[in-house]
């Protein structure tokens, strides 16, 4: 048996569930890899599994991808040499008649470009980080990422990250130990990196940084390979059986030494063929190693390497899909907000007919409180006009006083002046009437600002309207805003004029019939009635004669009021003798009123203006003939009797009265009106004035011009949208594949493609017999449904 049949049969004995879903499996993830990376940093925190390699700088990193290649392609040396983290995504390719010895490799940064001559791949790895990285040493996280595709290679994602380093080099900053490490940990420390700790057998491995850094990430040591490079440098007498066997520091997926290729080898371009042989043959002589075999020689590393791998992706799978599956929903419905590219005059007309329709239903539902958007958290839309009529608008007028402003003084003068030059028989219905439309001219203002409050309220609904697609036509948007306040400003008229019109009607008649209102009679009865109470009550208290008059007159009056007048407006009271505006003086006679209750009242005339004691003295300069003295300019009687008390006291029971039933016919009708011309006639109508004046051709191209950045973001959504259907689709075909092979193996039929020939990297014997192929064939034909990898960028889907 030759060494290429010997490891073949090392590969056959793996279990054959684990081989069997591995295989393709793996290509799957490396394509989803491959998917998510083309998205930039889009999906770049979704995590596929893949493997890290990490380990102090020159410890073997490179060469032990190298090898699992099998190909010359990374650089190295005793120097820093990966200064870039370099996504290495090996991909087993089947080998078909006319390009089986082919293998190539391709860079994400060059896309479409095959490079088949690896040492060109290493120039352009050099090349490529020292455009990132500079030429002195210096380090960068921005990952490399590489293809491989070979019919010689195991399917799996590798990526080499720099070496941890102590002191500073060249270009390195004071802190590149910590910067290296954060960058490695930024790798290792997603729980879907399987970590490959490279150590080198001839320094202490008990301190191994590798060891020490996978702890960090993974200290239960369920996900890190332990790898140990250089047993062939190892001081003589000293081996690493105990550390691969795990009896100094356990790991529980174990440890596999590993020989290399020294620097010499490589300045004698040694090839890799020669240096596996020759490790196989090194690990064969020696006599401690040849017990372990299983845990040593590259060929054992890419088996263990490539079963964790298939393995974690199987545990990994739902989960993957899961998080695939609703970033596509958020894409698609992102995608679905720039909506669709109109260019042609009937798609735009469609499309401004549609935004049109959609914004009129979006602002009826918003006042209809139908809206989707409905906020939670405040009232909203429909709602809040609704409180402001219910809870706002018919409070404060409840709130009113029907007397506000109305003093039992300004009561006074109105029924002393309304008779003008006749005596009063009767409860004055004059100065009810004049008294009562003043009180309702007051309701005029708190109308308007209602109505102007939900001019406002509609005004905020039409701004959150946000039809599906309008965000991306802000000269639509703008159109819009412009017609509906033109629309409200044109409605809130009507409106308005209604609301005067309310307010107009209730004084140009005051309907003194209305059944609910009080009536003199009933005035004036509850009048008497209430200030004999308050005079008793007063004579009780034996309040002092001198002042009890006029108290009762005004406790009287307010009483019957609850308190509505206002005497601190007037500045008359017990203490405050009359004004006398004019130079005039007090007089304690009645001047001008007299009713049914006023018998007595003064016929004397106009009271005179001087004070007694003026009067007295004028009269001992008594002038020789009699004269009247001309009245003074204001003449303002002040006293009160009680017969005026009543009166002021029926006069505002018939005003309170009288109001109350208006109160309730304004808090009433308003809202009403203000909701028919505004709100509804909106509801109604807006539709149609957007088609009068925005539906017309010659507007189309300014309407529905885009706003800057929507066509890039709509390209930029598609592109992701594809990327993760892609994604979903490739992982649904896992799944199909995986149940086929469930099933086969269940039903016993071996529908294994098997593992890669990984051994032909010895002899670079390649045969394609090696591969089962009629369970392969059907494995892969559920695989790749559309076509046959063959080639990276028709594999992977991309476009690059
Ligand atoms: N003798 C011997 N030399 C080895 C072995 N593995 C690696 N080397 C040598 O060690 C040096 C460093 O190897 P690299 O593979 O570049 O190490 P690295 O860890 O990738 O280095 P950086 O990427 O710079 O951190 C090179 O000269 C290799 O030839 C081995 O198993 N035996």
């Amino acid at each position: 048996m030759d060494e290429a049949e010997n490891t073949n049969n090392d590969m056959s004995s793996a279990p054959k569930t684990a081989a069997t879903i591995g295989s393709s499996l793996i290509p799957v993830i490396n394509k989803l890899h491959d998917i998510l990376a083309s998205s930039g940093t889009e999906l770049s925190d979704i995590s596929v599994p893949q493997v890290a390699v990490v380990g102090s700088q020159s410890s073997g990193k490179s060469s032990v991808l190298e090898t699992l290649v099998g190909r010359d392609f990374l650089p190295r040396g005793c120097d820093i040499c990966t200064r870039r983290p370099l996504v290495l995504m090996l991909e087993n390719r089947p080998p078909s008649s006319d390009d089986d010895s082919v293998e190539w490799g391709e860079f994400r940064h060059l896309p479409g470009r095959r490079f088949y001559d690896f040492s060109q791949i290493r120039q352009e790895i050099q090349a490529e980080t020292e455009r990132e990285a500079g030429c002195n040493k210096g380090v960068s996280e921005k990952q490399i990422r590489l293809k491989i595709s070979s019919p010689n290679v195991l399917n799996m994602t590798i990526i080499d990250l720099p070496g941890i380093t102590k002191v500073p080099v060249g270009d390195q900053p004071s802190d590149i130990e910590a910067r290296i490490r954060r960058m490695i940990m930024a790798h290792i420390n997603n729980e879907n990196c399987i970590i490959l700790a490279v150590s080198p057998a001839n320094s202490d491995l008990a301190t191994s940084d590798a060891l020490q850094i996978a702890k960090l990430a993974d200290p239960s040591g369920s996900r890190t390979v332990g790898v140990i490079t250089k047993l062939d440098i190892m001081d003589r007498g000293t081996n690493a059986c105990n550390f691969l066997l795990g009896r100094v520091v356990p790991l529980k997926l174990g440890y596999v030494g590993v020989v290399n290729r020294c620097q010499e080898d490589i300045y004698k371009n040694r090839s890799i063929q020669e240096a596996l042989s020759y490790e196989e043959q090194f690990f064969h002589d020696h006599p401690v190693y040849n017990g372990v075999s299983d845990r040593c020689g590259i060929p054992q590393l890419a088996k263990k390497l490539n079963q964790i791998l298939e393995q974690h992706i199987r545990k990994d799978l739902s989960r993957l899909k899961a998080v695939l599956n609703s970033r596509m929903q958020v894409a698609m419905k992102e995608l679905q907000t720039y909506g669709d590219v109109v260019e042609s005059k009937a798609e735009q007309g469609a499309t401004l007919l549609h935004i049109l329709r959609r914004y009129c239903d979006d602002f009826s539902a918003m006042v209809d409180g139908k809206s989707q958007e409905m906020s939670t958290k405040e009232l909203f839309g429909g709602a809040r006009i609704r409180y402001l009529f219910q809870s706002m608008f018919v409070k404060l007028l409840e709130e009113v006083d029907p007397c506000e402003k109305l003093g039992d003084e300004d009561i006074a003068y109105a029924l002393r002046n309304s008779p003008g030059l006749r005596n009063v028989l009767f409860v004055p219905e004059v100065p009810f009437e004049v008294l009562v439309r003043r009180q309702i001219a007051q309701l005029s203002d708190p109308c308007h600002q209602c109505l102007w409050i939900v001019y406002d309220e509609l005004i905020k609904i039409s701004q959150t309207c946000e039809a599906t697609g309008l965000q991306r036509f802000p000269s639509l948007r703008k159109h819009i805003n412009e017609v509906v306040r033109k629309f409200l400003d044109a409605a809130a008229k009507p409106a308005e004029t209604m609301i005067r019109n309310l307010i107009e009607m209730e004084m140009d008649y005051i309907n003194s019939s209305h059944p609910s209102f009080i009536g003199g009679s009933k005035a004036v009865e509850l009048a008497v009635q209430q200030m004999r109470s308050s005079k008793e009550r007063l004579d009780i208290e034996k309040v002092p004669t001198s002042v009890k008059g006029q108290i009762s007159q005004t406790v009287a009056a307010r009483s019957v009021m609850n308190g509505v007048s206002n005497q601190g407006n007037h500045p008359q009271s017990n203490n405050e003798r009359p004004v006398l505006a004019g130079g005039g003086s007090s007089s304690t006679s009645k001047w001008g009123i007299s009713s049914i209750f006023g018998s007595k009242a003064s016929s004397r005339g106009p009271a005179a203006t001087e004070s007694p004691e003026e009067t007295l003295h004028q009269a001992e300069h008594m002038p020789p003939t009699i004269q009247l003295r001309e009245p003074p300019s204001i003449l303002r009687p002040l006293e009160m009797s009680d017969n005026e008390a009543t009166e002021i006291t029926v006069t505002k029971l018939l005003v309170k009265s009288y109001f109350d039933i208006v109160r309730k016919n304004i808090q009433d009708l308003v809202p009403k009106a203000i909701m028919h011309f505004l709100v509804s006639h909106t509801k109604r109508n807006l539709h149609n004035t957007f088609i009068q004046i925005l539906y017309r051709e010659s507007l189309f191209e300014e309407l529905l011009q885009e706003q800057d950045g929507v066509v890039a973001k709509r390209k930029h959504a598609k592109e992701l949208l594809r990327v993760l259907r892609q994604a979903v689709k490739t992982l649904n075909e896992v799944e199909s594949d995986v149940e086929f092979q469930h099933r086969t193996t269940n039903l016993g039929v071996d529908a294994s493609p098997g593992l890669p020939k990984f051994p032909d990297l010895i002899n670079r014997k390649r045969s394609s017999s090696n591969m089962p192929s009629s369970g392969k064939h059907r494995a892969r034909k559920l695989l790749y449904s559309e076509e046959p990898p063959s080639s990276f960028s028709s594999n992977v889907g991309l476009q690059y």
